[in-house]
């Protein structure tokens, strides 16, 4: 064990295994169409050469109107289940999910945001940062989807001089029918090639999609972290661990499954 550094071997849960670069949504709502990982990337984990020693994190902003379902989402995928009754998120949520991908260990840190306008102050300390924003609107409800573009510039103003991976996601399909459904895609479609997001329908609360997005998102996020380490160690690289085991600094502050952050602080 190298010295200050605690390791621990923690297996990655099977179904967090992601072997290939999942597929987008539709083509008409994806940015990147390539059918595999980069081959810088490939290669690097291939050799399992990385500077991160394993531990390797994206974090992830999820933004959008009150009751778009934000919470729903991110529980159907995180812990496979579905609350029908509303209780609004006060400030910020987050979870943590650990995926191995292409062999490699890689992190999610999922920030739920309160879409609430009195905890807007509070959640928007925790934008700063982001490599992923989720911008996220009810498909049932088109002026949610009109505010989304306030919500990507509110997240964006705090992530100035980096490029974070954009998605919009539209919830609760199981409302609509197929014609509504596709209406309402359009629309979608257009306004996330305006914001260059790349563009999903979901249901939280059967599940539609869920997972499809969820290994789309931690696969393009961990392939831009990769890459932007693979340009900063272009010189110094280590081995990194054996797949499934992450080195964590023992000085560093752990992170907690699902913390609230207090409401009341600062300015609202
Ligand atoms: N039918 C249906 N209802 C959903 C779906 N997702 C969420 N809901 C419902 O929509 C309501 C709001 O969901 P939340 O996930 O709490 O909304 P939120 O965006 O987190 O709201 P805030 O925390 O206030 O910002 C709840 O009553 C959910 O049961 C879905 O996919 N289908
Ligand atoms: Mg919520």
């Amino acid at each position: 064990m190298d010295s200050g550094k605690l390791h621990i071997s923690v297996p990655v849960s099977r179904n967090r295994v992601i072997s290939k670069l999942p597929k987008w949504y539709t083509p008409e709502s994806c940015l990147q169409f390539k059918e595999d990982f980069h081959g810088k990337v490939k290669g690097a984990c291939q050799n399992r050469h990385t500077r991160s020693g394993g531990l390797n994190i994206s974090k992830v902003v999820v933004v959008g109107d009150l009751y778009v379902g934000k919470t729903c989402l991110i529980n159907r995928f995180c812990k496979d289940v579905f609350d029908r009754d509303y209780k609004a998120t006060i400030g910020v949520d987050f979870e943590i999910e650990r995926f191995e991908i292409a062999g490699v260990p890689h992190t999610l840190q999922i920030w739920d945001t309160a879409g609430q306008e009195k905890f807007k102050c509070i959640a928007s300390a925790y934008y700063r940062g982001a490599q992923v924003i989720v911008t996220v609107f009810d498909l049932a409800d088109i002026k949610t989807l009109e505010h989304t573009r306030q919500w990507l510039q509110d997240a964006l103003k705090e992530n100035e001089n980096t490029s974070p991976n954009i998605f919009l996601v539209g919830t609760k399909r199981d409302l609509l029918s197929p014609a509504e459904c596709e209406r309402t895609e359009n629309d979608a479609i257009r306004i996330a090639s305006e914001m260059q997001a790349e563009y999903w329908s979901v249901s939280a609360k059967t599940g539609q999609n869920v997972q499809e997005f969820f290994f789309r998102m931690a696969a393009l996020a961990f392939e831009e972290s990769m890459l932007r380490e693979l340009e900063n160690s272009s010189l110094s690289t280590a081995r990194i661990g054996e797949a499934n085991v992450i080195r964590i600094d023992e000085n560093a502050e752990a992170p907690q499954s699902k913390r609230t952050a207090e409401p009341g602080l600062g300015c609202c």
